[in-house]
């Protein structure tokens, strides 16, 4: 590379690209200072050269050839922002090997297949930076993979969808239904036209992987991910969660300990939750992000900010250009994958969860016990037990303690199935202390 400036291949200029090109600009000579050399924009590729995307990008930079800039001798660090998984694996991959430093965005990439990616850093003996792929702007990625790598991650539990926070925090504040809140959500620009990726937890899954790897020093992919979407939260749900002091979030949940067989195992799930309100993650509103890191000597640790938005991604993007330009400068390396620790991922059935189940009853004697017994037969303990209405129109609603979520899974199938039990009007997990 050229030893008086570093070169900048960027692939993609839509919501993130053209803020991440913004800023270049507009920061460049304090940059300059903190890098000890300038930056400099070689290429950018997209697909449609002819859109306009700002007055100050010299036209001639602009490439449909992706594949092309990434192989050009003049570039250092490749930055993408496309997103998917193909092309931009082969061009990632085709980066790396060649010894060159990538900075992207694409926490869909790095779920499915991180492996790719990080295999060819190793060969290449290149940079990988991906701080913007999860929770956007906040600084998460880097405080997992250097400032806790003398300590023992044991739990980290994150809202890190802020369009579905939007739109549950929306469902607390007002009342309204899951589609009323995603109308409102798409409106104002927070939900996607196809909110698939969002609602169904798939983003957030992704997410979790990612977060998961880093934490555990082991390599999980968005398919060891038990996700379970948000839509089925209805505004009953949430009514009931206030009753309770509780409010009902998205979290992800990766967590690291024995399992049933006593083997040190991580277990990763999203899926919506009663939360109390004084937990740290229940104040977190709006379609902001928050992210709750617990360790062995740290504690308990809260990251939060927004999530995403090009300008607040393109900062998380910034940061790692800023760390690539300068490790080349330095001849020195970002930390490499760190995943010796092969931990097997528990499957969700031993994940152990506990539940808060409401149930319209026919209000006689023995309906009480002969629930209780449905629980008992499972193992599960029950918490509290609370009954609303009489006669034909009874609800209970009833709080377990800790079991394996199996248990708890078959229990609600034993319960649908009696004569008793009019309807089950919701099953929730219940987390962090309720
Ligand atoms: N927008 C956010 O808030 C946000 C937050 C965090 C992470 N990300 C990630 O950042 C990445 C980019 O997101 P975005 O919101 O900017 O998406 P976007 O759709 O606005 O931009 C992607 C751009 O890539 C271009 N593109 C597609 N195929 C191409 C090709 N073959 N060659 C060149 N260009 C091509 C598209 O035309 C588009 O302009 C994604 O991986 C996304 O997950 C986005
Ligand atoms: N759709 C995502 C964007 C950031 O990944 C969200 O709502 O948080
Ligand atoms: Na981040």
């Amino acid at each position: 590379m050229s030893s008086d400036k570093v070169r900048l291949a960027l692939l993609g200029c839509g919501t993130v690209g053209t803020e991440v090109v913004r800023l270049l600009h507009e920061q460049s000579a304090d940059l300059t200072a903190r890098i000890g050399a300038p930056l400099e924009l070689v290429g950018i590729a997209v697909r449609r050269p002819g859109r306009q995307r700002g007055s100050d990008i010299d036209p001639a930079l602009f490439t449909t050839d992706a594949l092309g800039l990434v192989k050009r001798d003049d570039v250092d660090v490749v930055i993408e922002v496309v997103g998917g998984i193909e092309p931009a694996r082969s061009w990632l991959t085709e980066a790396l090997r060649a010894g060159k430093s990538v900075v992207t965005a694409n926490k869909a990439l790095l779920a499915e297949d991180g492996a790719t990616l990080h295999d060819a850093a190793a060969e290449g003996g290149a940079d990988l930076y991906y701080e913007a792929a999860v929770a956007g702007a906040i600084p998460l990625l880097r405080p997992l993979r250097e400032s806790l790598h003398g300590d023992r991650v044991t739990r980290v539990t994150g809202i890190v969808n802020g369009t579905t926070n939007f739109i549950l925090s929306s469902m607390d504040a007002t009342g309204a239904g899951f589609g009323e809140a995603l109308d409102e959500a798409t409106e104002l620009g927070y939900a996607e036209a196809d909110p698939t990726a969002d609602v169904e937890g798939f983003d957030a899954a992704a997410k979790a992987a990612i977060l998961a790897s880093l934490a555990f020093h082991t390599r999980v992919t968005a398919a060891d991910v038990f996700r379970e979407g948000m839509t089925g939260v209805t505004a009953a749900d949430m009514a009931s969660a206030k009753e309770m002091g509780c409010t009902i979030k998205l979290l992800c949940i990766a967590q690291r300990g024995p399992d049933s067989a006593g083997t040190d195992s991580v277990s990763v799930r999203v899926h919506p939750a009663m939360i109390p309100r004084s937990h740290p993650l229940a104040g977190v509103g709006d379609a902001f992000n928050a992210v709750f890191v617990e360790a062995e000597a740290a504690g308990q640790l809260m990251f939060y900010g927004r999530g995403a938005g090009g300008t607040p991604t393109a900062s998380a993007v910034l940061g790692d250009i800023v760390a690539a330009a300068r490790n080349r400068l330095s001849g020195t390396r970002a930390p490499s994958e760190s995943s010796y620790a092969h931990l097997p991922i528990r499957p969700i059935g031993e994940s152990v969860t506990r539940y808060h189940i409401s149930l319209d009853v026919a209000d006689r004697q023995g309906v009480l016990a002969t629930v209780a017994g449905v629980f008992a037969q499972h193992e599960v303990s029950i918490a509290t037990v609370r009954q609303s209405g009489r006669e034909d129109d009874a609800t209970l609603v009833i709080v377990t303690h800790g079991a394996p979520d199996a248990n708890l899974a078959a229990t609600v199938e034993d319960l649908r199935a009696l004569d008793i039990v009019r309807s089950i009007a919701s099953v929730l997990r219940v987390e962090g202390g309720a």
